[in-house]
């Protein structure tokens, strides 16, 4: 059974008739939103906001009713994937490119569920590559300034192009090696002009969930 598999299915069994559900993005949470249409199929009725288009297109294929964002106060409950989780419960997110308006759900979200493989969790951040969104204008003078904080940014390309965000923008994925920090990097990050977001969450994650390969599951609470 696969480790990403269990542990989505795992957390979509928290949404309850009545809910507004965010809906994460990447390979993980593909597994909670076939879980969580399977669920409407037999009945579960809720509403949904993705934080992709990907995401917000196989909702639709599996018949989960969407609502505009404009439409939302709160988010009941958000499941969603991660690149790194640490034991203070940061995250790395944003190696599907999803990582703004993943962050503007999980923010709106009563409760955030992350599902995670094992390999993902680690003492420290920073193995992954950190993905910070820029805009457009003005990007190769933004990863300068971004090489400044001790990182090597690379323009993610997919394709052979440029890759560009649901929102227009570029993603600079910044290898750090090892992150001592998550709290003050997030912020020393997002002061940087041209930069419009960065894959560090803080403290944002109210549950862990990790799959394993042999089919099981363990959820790590924040402490
Ligand atoms: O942040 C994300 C997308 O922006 C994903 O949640 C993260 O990259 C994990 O992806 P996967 O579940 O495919 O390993």
């Amino acid at each position: 059974m696969e480790a990403k598999k269990v542990a989505a299915e795992k957390a979509a069994d928290f949404i309850q008739d009545g809910m507004i559900v965010g809906l994460g993005t990447g390979s993980t949470a593909y597994w909670a939103i076939q879980r969580i249409g399977a669920r409407v199929r037999e009945g579960l009725k809720i509403k949904a906001i993705a934080t992709s288009q990907a995401s917000e297109e196989l909702a639709r294929e599996l018949g989960i009713q969407q609502l505009p964002f404009a439409e939302i106060e709160t988010i009941d409950l958000t499941i969603d994937g991660a690149d790194e989780a640490d034991p203070a419960f940061h995250l790395i997110k944003g190696g599907g490119g999803a990582l703004l308006r993943e962050k503007i759900v999980a923010a709106a979200s009563k409760k955030l569920i992350i599902v995670v493989d094992e390999s993902k969790v680690v003492d420290k951040l920073g193995r992954f590559p950190l993905p910070v969104e820029v805009v457009p204008f003005g990007h190769e003078m933004t990863l300068r300034k971004l090489e400044q904080l001790g990182c090597k940014p690379v323009l993610r390309t997919a394709e052979g192009k440029t890759f560009v965000t649901d929102n227009g923008n570029y993603i600079a994925d910044c290898h750090f090696g090892r992150i001592d920090d998550p709290e003050q990097l997030h912020t020393v990050i997002n002061l940087i002009p041209g930069t419009v977001d960065n894959g560090l969450f803080i403290q944002m994650a109210d549950h862990i969930i990790v799959g394993y390969h042999d089919g099981s599951v363990r959820e790590l609470e924040k402490a």
